[in-house]
């Protein structure tokens, strides 16, 4: 059996709250991230899905429990190693984080130039490769207030790309788009992944749209974490915080299989 991309095992993850009392956010959750493959964490506005992307990346450290990036516990690195380890992701965030003051050229050419020793002339041809892959020939002189939601998330994606990551983060990627462009994005996410075989985390409220990308599907709530492989199995999961999230989002998923008709 390959190894899983990520694996959570028994993670605890609370804050206490000003009152005193404390959040469990995370209670004891398990979950394999497969190497390769989609998966999406869907769940409700103040779940946990961002503390668990933070978590992945050690940018939060975890109360009790385990977690591996390819094998690899991340709980004690610290220094290099944790430098090596954030070297292994690329993330996409909600507003593409793209700097302002940085030309389209810039902002791709960024992780190149902070991480890397290339020469200008390799960064100047791997930018430009990469800016025709992801159509954005034309738009390098451009600031990010001059481009589309749509062409910011191509940059974005462009930008996430330049070091090769082996696991892709999306955190709500496609914020701010219509379904047209969302369509657009999804797809071009899958064409990425397609060519260059990351492993793909979407975390995401876009329920339907992800469903069709997925291969598998968490769904957390309540700081609890529960795993499938079909939109079908999470409709007649029995558990109750299961039901709950199905009963708060299924509507939604008629609906847009309805527009889509
Ligand atoms: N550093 C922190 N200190 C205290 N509480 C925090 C901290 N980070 C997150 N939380 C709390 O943990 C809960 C989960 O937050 P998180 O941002 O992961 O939710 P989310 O599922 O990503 O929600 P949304 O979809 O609205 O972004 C929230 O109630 C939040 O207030």
């Amino acid at each position: 059996m390959t190894t899983a991309a990520i694996e959570f095992k028994n993670v605890h993850k609370s804050f206490s709250r000003k009152d005193g009392t404390v959040q469990r956010v995370l209670d004891g959750v398990d979950f394999a991230i497969p190497t390769g493959k989609t998966t999406v964490i869907a769940g409700g506005s103040g779940q946990g899905k961002s503390v668990t992307l933070k978590i992945i990346l050690r940018l939060m450290s975890v109360d009790s429990g385990e977690v591996f990036v390819h094998g690899r516990e991340i709980g004690g690195l610290r220094g290099r190693s944790l430098e090596m380890l954030r070297t292994q992701f690329g993330v996409l965030f909600q507003g593409s984080a793209l700097f302002d003051s940085l030309t389209v050229f810039e902002n791709v050419a960024l992780p190149l130039r902070e991480r890397t020793k290339k020469s200008e002339d390799e960064i100047y041809e791997q930018v430009n490769n990469s800016l025709a892959q992801f159509e954005l020939e034309g738009h390098e002189a451009k600031y990010p207030a001059q481009l589309s939601g749509g062409m910011k998330k191509r940059v974005g994606l462009a930008r996430a790309m330049q070091l090769h990551p082996s696991i892709m983060l999306f955190d709500e990627p496609t914020t701010g788009l219509d379904p047209v462009m969302t369509r657009e994005i999804y797809h071009l996410f899958a064409d990425t992944q397609a060519e260059f075989g990351f492993t793909s985390v979407i975390v995401s409220h876009d329920i339907p749209k992800v469903f069709n990308l997925a291969d598998q599907v968490i769904i957390l709530n309540r700081g609890v974490m529960d795993v499938f492989d079909s939109p079908e199995e999470i409709q007649w999961s029995e558990k109750p915080h299961v039901q709950e999230f199905v009963e708060m989002t299924m509507g939604k998923i008629y609906q847009s299989q309805l527009e889509e008709k």
